[in-house]
């Protein structure tokens, strides 16, 4: 009789466990398979995208038309969580030659040619003082500040120029839309995109909760920065509190939609919400209020 000894069965199931084949019986073997038999991940591939997302933002605006076509000249475009940038190559191959946009992200991404780039966490006040800065007609870009090769340099003549305007009049002009600026300034961005998220844990109550704290940062993003009658998208990790955030969206745009697109996984958890048109004159507190 054949006996196995616990020494030899160890070294058995060894054995089994490294072979390739059921290596694809763990999560990270399911998500490669997924990967390369995904139609979204091999067109991303032929059209020079940098991820599949990329087509659900072509979805979106194919739907909602968040960049008017085009037909709107010099667009001002934030992209927020932008890394690794597929979205963002959309959003420049749909506003076109003359636009304008700037991607946020947490981590360090090089953005894509023509987008300017801060690594900055949307949380944080100053972020959002670098991204007004940015758009504000007070600050000068140069053809030398072509992001993709100049990127830690311009964060740094950013942050520069921030640290001089704070202890000057200059503030009032690009940060209260004070002196001459008027609207222009106060709300310079024609359209936010957001499909920030942070890593999921797996704990749905607790990726719900962290993915509503960026959508609200994102929509506060709006109020703040967005003109009237610009446009909005951000992701939102379903859960319970999805009403209440749709509830905020109306306070703030004429038309507010759900949408799925067929790019986004059935399995992931993931919706984006669309808000169209801006309305103008948005009292914040009141928006938070429950
Ligand atoms: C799903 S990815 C975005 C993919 C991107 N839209 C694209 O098309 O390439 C989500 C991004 O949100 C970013 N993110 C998460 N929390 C953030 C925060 N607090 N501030 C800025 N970015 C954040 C992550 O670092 C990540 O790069």
């Amino acid at each position: 009789m054949l006996v196995i000894q616990p020494l030899q069965l160890s070294l058995c199931f060894r054995r089994i466990s490294r072979s390739p084949r059921l290596l694809r019986f763990n999560s990270q073997g399911r998500w490669l398979d997924r990967q390369s038999n995904d139609y979204y991940t091999r067109e991303a591939k032929v059209q020079g995208l940098r991820s599949r997302a990329a087509f659900k933002l072509m979805e979106l605006d194919d739907k909602f038309h968040l960049f008017q076509g085009g037909k709107r000249r010099h667009q001002k475009v934030l992209d927020l969580g932008f890394a690794p940038g597929a979205w963002s190559q959309v959003a420049q191959r749909r506003v076109g030659p003359g636009g304008m946009l700037l991607g946020v992200d947490i981590l360090p991404c090089e953005p894509p040619k023509g987008v300017h780039s801060i690594q900055s966490n949307i949380l944080s006040r100053k972020t959002h003082e670098l991204i007004r800065l940015y758009f504000s007609s007070y600050f000068q870009l140069y053809k030398s500040d072509n992001l993709h090769e100049h990127h830690g340099y311009f964060q740094h003549r950013l942050e520069e120029q921030l640290d001089r305007v704070r202890s000057s009049e200059a503030y009032d002009k690009v940060f209260n839309g004070g002196l001459c600026s008027g609207k222009v300034d106060k709300f310079p961005i024609d359209t936010i995109i957001s499909d920030m998220m942070a890593n999921t844990s797996g704990i749905s109550i607790r990726d719900h909760y962290q993915s509503i704290d960026l959508a609200d940062a994102a929509l506060v993003t709006a109020i703040d920065l967005l003109r009237p009658g610009g446009n909005f998208v951000c992701k939102l990790y379903t859960g319970k509190e999805d009403r209440l955030f749709e509830k905020r969206l109306r306070k703030v745009f004429q038309r507010v939609n759900r949408f799925k697109p067929a790019a986004s996984r059935d399995e992931s958890k993931e919706l984006y919400f669309v808000g169209l048109g801006k309305k103008d004159s948005i009292d914040k507190l009141d928006v938070f209020l429950v």
